[in-house]
Order: C-alpha cells, then structure tokens, then sequence
C-alpha cells in the first residue's frame, strides 16, 4: 500500500497512442508541481497496480470502434462492471478523469463516460471534474486547460503546500545563459540553462545577436507557472526583409518560385549544411518529379469543398495580435535518447521483428505474410477518386481466422522518397544505412525515461524511419516547444512558440493540425531550425498499421483476403509542403502500379475472366494481421432481416455479409424464412464509381439482396431524384419502421463519421417520428435502445 505524501496514480487506456502520450506529458511535469507520480496502462491492472488499493487515481482513455473500450483497457473495465462488486469497493479511491474522443462518432467519449459512472457508483470520490478532449476540434481545446486545473486540484486534495516550489523561468537578454546546450542544438540560440534549472528556476534566452541584426525584441521577462514557460515579446515588426526573404523558401519568394534557396544564417557549419539541405529539399519539392504521381493527379484531387486554402507563409508568419501577445509556451520536454553509429556491426535488417516486436494491442492474430494476388481498379479514370480493390492470399485458411465485419490492418510504410527527404533534411543522408544504436541519455533528467518499444535499439536510420515511425502525423505542441531550442532565426522561433503556445491555439490547430502539416512540412518552412535527429525520433509517434474491413467471406473463400479503399491524394497546399498520397493506400498503389487491372466497366473482382487471369501468377507481398469487430456481425439466424447502409467504399463489409449470406442460404432448409436483406449503397456517378456493380445486380437476381437502393450524388437527374442513402431511408421508412419495429431489423452502418452516419441517424430519427407517430426524444431513445441491444451498430471513420 503506498504511502508516499503527494503520490498519485496515473493510468491510460489507449489505442493508438493519444492517451499514453498526454500521461507520460502528465507525468513529466508532475514532479515540478510538487508531485510523485507512477504511470501504467490499464493493461497492467493487478499486475503492477490494485485500484482499489489506490487513494489517489488519474485516468486518461479513449474511446474506440463503437464506442468500446480501447483493448488494452477491456480486462480493467471488464473487472470492473462485475456486478458482484459491492458499491463500497472503491470507497478508499479519490480520482480525476479524463476521457478522449470524438464528436464525429455517435458514442462521444463513450468509454470514459462508463468509467466515470461506474467509478462513481462503486464509491469512489471525483476529486476534479471530469474533461472530455474531442478529435474532432482539437484534443488540446480540451485537453489543455483539464490539465492545467490538475495540478491545484490535486493540491487542494492532498491539502497542504507543494513540497518543491513552482518553477519560475525568466527569460534574459545576455547570451550568458545558452552555452550549456550545445548537445541537443550545435547553434540554437534560445535555450534552457542548466544551472539554472538546477535551482528550479529556468533562463531562457533569444538569441541576441541576431535579434538585434533583425531589429527584433523579443527577449523580455518571461515567467512560469504551473509548469507553463511564459514568454512576453514582440515580433520583428521591423524585420530586416532582405534576411527574411532569404531565409524563405524559394516559393514564398518575391519573382523566385524555384531553384535552391541561398541561405544567409548566422549559424554554426553544421547547421549550415543542414539549412543547404533544406535548400535542396525545397529544390526538389518545387520539382514535380519529387511528387509521387500516379499520372492521374487531375482527376484524383481531394474535395476542394473541405480544403483550407492557406500557405506555408501562413504557417511560418505571425500576424496581430499574436506577434505582440506574452505567451505561455509548454515546458521544455527533457531530452533522453542517444543515437551511435557503429558502421563495423552488421544488422540483419529484413529478420528484425516488425517494430521491435512491440506489442499491437488490436491484433487478433500474430502478423503474417500474405501474397497480393491481383489489385483491381474499381473506379474509372475520370472518376474523382481512385478505388483500388486488393486481394490476398493467406497460405491455408487458419493465417486469419474471421467473420463478416472483421477487418485487418495491414503493416504499411513510409515513402521511401519522403524518408529520403526527411533524413536529408536532417543531415542524415550520409548515415541512414550505418549501423547504429539507440540508448538512454545516462543523465536524463527526463522521468521515468525508457526506449521507446516500437524502435529496435539496433537497427538503421533508414529502417527507424521506414518501418517504424510515422512521419506524417502533425506535431504536437511539445515537440514544436522543443524545436524552439533548434531554431536559429529569432523570427522563426517566435513562431514555433506562438504555434505551441497558449495563446496559438487557433493557429495551431489552423496551420498544423488541420492542415495535416508533417514534420518535414515543418522543416521546410523553418529552415533555420535544425534539430538532431535523435531529437526528432524522441516525439515521432510510433507508425500505426492501417485497419481495412474484410469483403470477401471465409465460407466462398476461406484463403482469400479482400479489401477495398480510396487511394488518398493529398494535395500540395495548406502548409504541405508537397504532393503525398496517404501512407499506406499510397504504398499499395504505388506496389502494385504493375498489377493493376484496368477498370473494365465496374467489373466485381469476382468475375471469373479477371480472377483466373490474375490469381495465378506470384505477386507482392503484405504484412498484415486480424482484427476483431466486436459487435458489427452479421446475424448468424438468417431469417433475421438485416438493414445495410454503405455508402462509397463502406459497402465493403457488406459485400462480405452478401457473400457469406449467398454461401449459407445455398444450404438453407427452408429458403423462404431467407431474411429481409436491404443494401443502401451510394456513389457521385453510376458510370464512375459504382462499386461491385455486377456483383450487386447478381446478389439482387438470386435474393441474397431483397433490396437494393440507390443514389447517385452528382448525375445529372430530376431534382427530386435520391442523392444520399439518407435520401432513400426517408423514402423507404414506412417499410424500414416496420422491419425495425415488428420484425426485429438489425441496422449496419459503415463509412464516414463526419457526415453520412450523422446524417444516417437523422434519417432515422426522421422516419420513427413520422411512421410511428412519435415525439423526437422518443425516436431518440428508440434508436438509442437499439443501439445499446446492438440492433444498430456502425463501422465508421472519420
Ligand atoms: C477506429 C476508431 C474508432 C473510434 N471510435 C470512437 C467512438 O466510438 N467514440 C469516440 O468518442 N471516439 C472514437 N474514436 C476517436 C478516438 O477516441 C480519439 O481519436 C482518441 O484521441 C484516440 O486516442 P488513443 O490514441 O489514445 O486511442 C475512434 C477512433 C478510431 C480510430
């Protein structure tokens, strides 16, 4: 039993990383308010923690799928919704909780809400009001201000005075106080000092002399608290152009849209080669060889509608009232891994284990190799969006064992092209194949400072980079706090603080989040920020396997695994420094540009001609493993009727419950109890993207759909013509309020979060109300007890 003065318990349920990386945040800064801190997932329950036994707990979890539990918190909630437990059995446990989510999905936050209640009704105390971060605006908007209110909370609740004071930083003008950094950047002019810190107080100080060559004054007082570095200053309205511009890069240039940038940065030589780097990368970038093109970027463009038309300059200039403003920029995240090269070791890079062998905690299955056994275009070539359907073949059928509903994630990569860039961006270029070896600075100050398990501690920079860590993901603000101290042009550094700042909020999530800026994007448009790359592998999260939902069926074909998807283009605007395609839709496309069928007037992949001509020959390989759905099957009885709503490329599970259904009516005794089975699926054109067109038209012929309902978004068609699939739900709902409401219906719904399985809800919310004559908080809890009697389940992405 602990017994420690000011010691809490933090704990995390996460599926992709979110939740674990804002307590190990928490965990960081609880020492300097005072705090003793221990930090485990939910994963751990019994094993390295008894709640029960705890007096003080922090709880941070997402919620995933719909709306469950992320997996590695399923056996502590499970334990926990024992209905055996007498409701004193967390009468001892005083907790705070914090709850991720997204607006997008229907169940918000749903698995920290059952927490909180359950929490609750076995006795234990809410010391701090609960917080609920959203994806859908911004984790941070939330996120941010619970933490902040965290920590005097957690000192009225152990109600006595912190044992350490409060940080204080003070910024100062006198380069003084930044020569004792120079491990973690070569030229970096504001930085922290040492010695300082060791008082507990922080000097951070803005690198004068180029401050004053730019006419900037920047560097006055700045002071912390609660573990936020504030920092006053004004930017460089007076800038001296000429270095601005230089230091632009060549596209935001007045009469200069390409070329290699010169630089003119007072920097040490090490950063210079880095900043020519950058040069060269913008050089390359402005070269449309660079973007990796499938030769059909014209019609494969984005939706314009959704896009935000900002530019890097945007990014990288602060405007009133910013520029002006004090700012409270997070604390300075403590460096804590070392990387060494030994270019006499030999790695065996291709039998390394996938990601060090860390743990994936949705996988169902280990990871295994399958065979791409042909790879269909579903969509025609002046169809906006370019579908490709993928076929696998496992080696016998028990590889992945699965159902309608399941799906697989499929281990992708980084772009070798982009890798290149980005290690040559960081000065890497030269080692990316050494052998090297990542350890622990031995004097980190860093808390419990570990190697991050996804990173092989002996492996390449080249296979680091590839294979393990994402590159994409925007950075967080504390990895842009951390840039800061890499930064050498004082206008850029202002900036990297406004972005990471409190005060930045909106510019943040505008001109990085939003705009899915990555880290090379970032590079490039502060050319003058150079940090080591063992810096930069400390904040790149860790590359996540991309899961897609199964459409072929283990009964049709028990050694065939298909998938179908969007293959993403993601324009060069915004902050985005170049033309990309999503990491792994793009790597697919891109491996199999040779086998690409062509689009043959929406054939279904399982017409016989295409099949035997593709399926025997060798093709490429995927590491790919199972994932289990939890509810989103279909029903094994199948006199029970089935309502499908998928529009665009969520038709997929549906053509696996279609196929399964077909398989198993085949041996029905009695066909005629065969089930009431609808399919609402929806495209832009019926000539362009109508996918598993043959294949539906076949499962309408023999039965297996009893309807099939249709709507074409963008044909040219009467006004009063469907568009949506909510447009023929509101068309059919007498009849779909009578299969709900007399003969069981089970609803399925897949696809986008953002709009369709909103505006799907609504549909239905719509008809209740209209063929049942009732009231909307009535409709409301009829779907709601739907959904909870798993009646009405969703598969959606946002
Ligand atoms: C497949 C998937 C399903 C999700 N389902 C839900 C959901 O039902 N309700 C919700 O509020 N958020 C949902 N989310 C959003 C996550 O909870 C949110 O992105 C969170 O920040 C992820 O945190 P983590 O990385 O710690 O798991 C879902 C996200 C994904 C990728």
């Amino acid at each position: 039993m602990p017994t420690r003065k000011n010691r809490f318990l933090l704990l995390y349920g996460s599926q992709t990383g979110q939740a674990e990386a804002i307590t190990e945040e928490i965990a960081e800064a609880a020492e300097s308010h005072g705090f003793i801190c221990e930090r485990h997932s939910l994963a751990h329950t019994e094993k390295k923690f008894v709640l029960e036994n705890e007096s003080c707990v922090v709880i941070v979890t997402s919620t995933t799928g719909d709306g469950e539990p992320p997996d590695s918190a399923l056996k502590f909630v499970r334990r926990l919704k024992k209905k055996s437990l007498p409701d004193t059995h967390l009468q001892n446990v005083n907790y705070a909780l914090l709850g991720l989510g997204d607006s997008n999905y229907t169940n918000f936050c749903n698995c920290g809400k059952t927490l909180d209640r359950r929490l609750e009704e076995l006795g234990a105390k809410r010391f701090y009001n609960s917080g609920w971060g959203d994806d859908a605006v911004g984790l941070e908007v939330a996120v941010e201000p619970w933490i902040e209110g965290l920590w005097p909370a957690l000192r009225e609740f152990f109600s006595e005075k912190p044992s350490r004071t409060e940080n204080t930083c003070q910024i100062s003008s006198s380069t003084s106080h930044c020569d004792d950094i120079s491990d973690q950047t070569t030229s970096a002019k504001l930085s922290l000092n040492s010695g300082v810190k060791e008082s507990n107080t922080r000097s951070v100080s803005n690198g004068t002399t180029n401050g004053k060559e730019n006419g900037c004054d920047s560097n006055v007082n700045r002071a912390e608290h609660d573990g936020i570095l504030q920092v006053n200053g004004n930017t460089n309205s007076n800038a001296d152009d000429s270095l601005i511009s230089d230091i632009l890069p060549s596209h935001q240039q007045n009469g200069s849209s390409n070329g290699v940038t010169s630089t003119n940065i007072d920097s040490t030589s090490a950063a210079k080669d880095q900043n020519v780097n950058a040069a060269k990368v913008e050089s390359l970038q402005t070269d449309d060889t660079w973007a990796t093109s499938n030769g059909t970027d014209s019609v494969n463009k984005i939706d314009k509608d959704a896009e935000v038309t900002i530019t890097t300059s945007d990014l990288r200039t602060s405007v009133p009232p910013l520029c002006d403003a004090s700012l409270s920029v997070p604390v300075l995240p403590q460096p804590f891994l070392k990387l060494s090269f030994s270019p006499d070791d030999r790695v065996d890079l291709p039998n390394l284990p996938y990601q060090n062998g860390s743990n994936l905690p949705s996988a169902a299955t280990p990871i295994t190799m399958v065979t791409v056994s042909s790879a269909q275009v579903m969509t025609s070539s002046d169809s906006v969006k370019k579908t490709l359907c993928l076929r696998m073949k496992m080696e016998d059928e028990n590889v992945v064992k699965y159902q309608p509903g399941d799906s697989i994630s499929i281990c992708c990569q980084n772009d070798d092209q982009e890798v290149d860039q980005l290690l040559l961006r960081l000065g890497q270029s030269n080692q990316a194949d050494i052998p090297c070896e990542l350890s622990l600075i031995s004097d980190t100050k860093k808390k419990n400072a570990a190697l991050p398990p996804h990173l092989p501690p002996k492996a390449t920079l080249r296979h680091m980079f590839t294979q393990c860590v994402d590159i994409r993901e925007p950075p967080k603000k504390a990895f842009l706090r951390a840039l800061v101290d890499c930064t050498t042009d004082p206008d850029e550094s202002r900036r990297l603080q406004e972005l990471c700042s409190k005060q930045g909020a909106t510019d943040y999530n505008k001109y990085i989040r939003e705009a899915g800026v990555s880290i090379l994007d970032l590079l490039s448009a502060f050319p003058s920020c150079c940090p080591s790359v063992d810096r930069i592998m400390e904040f790149l999260p860790r590359l996540q396997p991309r899961p897609y939902s199964v459409c072929s069926s283990p009964l049709t074909e028990p050694t065939i695994l298909e998938v179908v998807f969007n293959v993403v283009e993601i324009t060069k605007e915004s902050g985005r420094s170049f033309h990309r395609q999503g990491v792994c839709t793009g790597m697919i496309d891109r491996m199999t540009q040779g086998l690409q069928t062509e689009y043959k007037s929406l054939l279904s992949p399982l017409d016989s001609v295409e099949r035997l001509k593709i399926d025997d020959v060798p093709r490429t390989q995927l590491s790919i493993f199972g994932r289990t759905n939890q509810s989103f099957h279909p029903p094994d009885d199948l006199s029970v009727p089935i309502i499908m709503i998928g529009p665009g490329t969520g038709v997929a599970p549906f053509i696996g419950f279609c196929r399964h259904r077909e398989a198993m009516r085949s041996k029905m005794a009695d066909a005629s109890k065969y089930g009431a089975t609808w399919l609402f699926f929806g495209c832009r054109h019926q000539s362009r993207d109508f996918l598993y067109k043959s294949e539906m038209e076949h499962f309408v012929r023999t039965g297996v759909i009893t309807e099939l309902k249709l709507s074409f978004s963008r044909d040219e068609q009467p006004s009063d013509s469907p568009r949506y699939v909510q447009d023929n739900i509101v068309r059919s709902g007498r009849e779909l309020v009578d299969l709900l409401d007399n003969r069981g219906a089970m609803v399925y719904v897949c696809g986008d979060a953002k709009n369709m399985a909103k505006d799907v809800n609504q549909a239905f919310m719509t008809v209740l109300q209209e063929h049942k004559g009732i009231g909307e908080e009535e409709a409301r809890s009829y779907l709601m007890q739907l959904r909870l009697k798993r009646r009405y389940s969703e598969d959606v992405w946002t």
